[in-house]
């Protein structure tokens, strides 16, 4: 009844407009409608119906009215994708976004609300999908979240025509230029800035296109990886030293530059060590070049202590190790602790920083570890954080063989872990506890930490 209240006030307007309009409008059809936004959804929009089909509205919240244009229609799938033409009306807990480029950057999509607003909005879209999946969330979901601005530790800019640095826009490929980034550690927005000012000198065919700035959670130590196009003719030994005096001198940190081990016609001439150290709680951890580092400075050090306290036995697994942030930990808990990770980026720091504890750094896939550990040996606890891909059939297969007595899953996308939670309750894994864990506040990114009890524990 309500949904067909709803449906008559959306007024149809149908009102043609210009195709193509804007940058990198797909511009599929031109209809206009004024919809009633519903609800936020995953990947950033809110939901609104037009005659009972999903269109998916971006920047806009719940309550609000507006006119919006249909900018993709996908029919076979049933929803459609919309922009707003004109806020008819506002939700009060709307507000002016603090980036002067939200909109265009297609880096946030919560900055128009309030930071409890987007926590709830995370929380709702979390056990939504849980709750899809046929999965039960504990009536309670936990938070943990910390200061929302200036916490990414990692960007990754381009570089457009005029050697100005930028992301993505939200809309297409194009680069929207930037002049600063309040999600991020100053100190990687002004080596940004550096590294643009020194690349606007140089003509456009010998720069490289894009810049990954990794520092660490004092901004005291700064890892830049540049990146050429594939096959570019780049002499870039030249610029190297105005290049790493100016991004040095504007950012005040430490830097160490090199080439992600592995692509070498993708990346400039390595300078300096190639690795930084990240101090989490009391534990100081070598990061390489191109290797993997939660982003989120504020909160690695809640994270790793809601994944690891009060953890102990004989033997943990973490798999998915990446440098060990999690099993350096653990190593203090447990005698013997295997980390298991596959990039090469990752494993000699996993080495490194696993060396004299009872962790033992493993070079392989998960999946390859668990074919040939899963059945004979039951650790006391076993700690996955999979890709967004998540851990699929087999792996879930695997880990119901093991039946731990504890698992913890830490997940970045909540789809594919409401899929491998369903298979692991199934195989008779009991869910405990769920915390959304805001590692990227302003977007619609949000990280899982699930705490799963195993059979073994259960029956005992
Ligand atoms: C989300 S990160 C987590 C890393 C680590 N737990 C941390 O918090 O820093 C996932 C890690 O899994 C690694 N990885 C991806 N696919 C893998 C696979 N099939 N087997 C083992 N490791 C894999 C990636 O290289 C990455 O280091």
């Amino acid at each position: 009844m309500k949904g067909r209240q709803e449906r008559k006030s959306q007024r149809k307007l149908r009102t043609p407009v210009p195709k193509g309009e804007g940058p990198g409008a797909p511009a599929r059809t031109s209809e206009v409608e004024v919809v009633t936004i519903e609800k936020p959804v995953y990947g950033g929009s809110f939901l609104a119906r037009v005659e009972g089909k999903a269109v998916f509205v971006p920047m806009t919240l719940p309550g609000e009215q507006a006119r919006v244009r249909i900018t993709e229609d996908k029919d076979k799938r049933g929803y459609a994708k919309a922009e707003v033409e004109q806020l008819i009306a506002a939700a009060p807990e709307r507000i002016k976004a603090r980036c002067p480029h939200f909109g265009p950057c297609g880096g946030c999509n919560y900055q128009h609300t309030g930071y409890e607003n987007q926590i709830a909005f995370k929380k709702e879209i979390l056990r939504e999908t849980l709750e899809r999946a046929g999965v039960t969330a504990p009536d309670e979901i936990g938070v943990l979240a910390a200061e929302p601005w200036e916490y990414r530790n990692r960007i990754r800019v381009g570089f457009d025509a005029e050697g100005r640095p930028g992301y993505r826009s939200r809309r297409s490929h194009d680069l929207i230029a930037i002049a600063e980034c309040p999600i991020s550690a100053p100190l990687l927005v002004r080596a940004a800035m550096g590294a643009g000012e020194v690349l606007a000198r140089v003509p456009a065919n010998l720069r490289p296109h894009e810049v990954l700035l990794f520092c660490n959670a004092e901004e005291r130590e700064l890892l830049a990886t540049f990146f050429v196009k594939e096959g570019a003719q780049l002499k870039l030994e030249p610029i190297a030293a105005t290049l790493r005096e100016r991004v040095v001198e504007l950012a005040g940190a430490e830097l160490a530059t090199g080439g992600r081990p592995g692509h070498p016609p993708r990346t400039m001439a390595r300078w300096g060590s190639g690795s930084l150290t990240y101090r989490v709680g009391a534990q100081d951890y070598r990061v390489d070049h191109g290797a993997f580092f939660q982003v989120n400075r504020w909160l690695i050090d809640g994270m790793v202590e809601r994944v690891t306290a009060g953890q102990q036995g004989m033997l943990a697994w973490d798999l998915f190790a990446g440098v060990g942030l999690f099993a350096r930990q653990l190593a203090n808990g447990f005698d013997k602790v295997v980390a298991v990770e596959s990039a090469p980026m990752s494993t000699e720091a996993l080495k490194a920083n696993l060396a004299g504890t009872t962790g033992e750094a493993v070079a392989a896939s998960t999946l390859d570890f668990l074919r040939e550990n899963a059945r004979g040996v039951r650790p006391d606890l076993i700690v996955v954080d999979p890709p967004r891909t998540g851990l699929g059939e087999e792996i879930n297969t695997l880990l119901n063989a093991v039946g731990a007595p504890a698992l913890v899953y830490v997940s970045c996308d909540p789809a594919t872990l409401a899929r491998d939670l369903r298979a692991l309750i199934a195989g008779g894994y009991a869910l405990e506890r769920v915390t959304m864990t805001d590692l990227f506040p302003q977007t619609f990114h949000l990280e899982t930490i699930a705490v799963l009890r195993g059979p073994a524990l259960r029956q005992g």
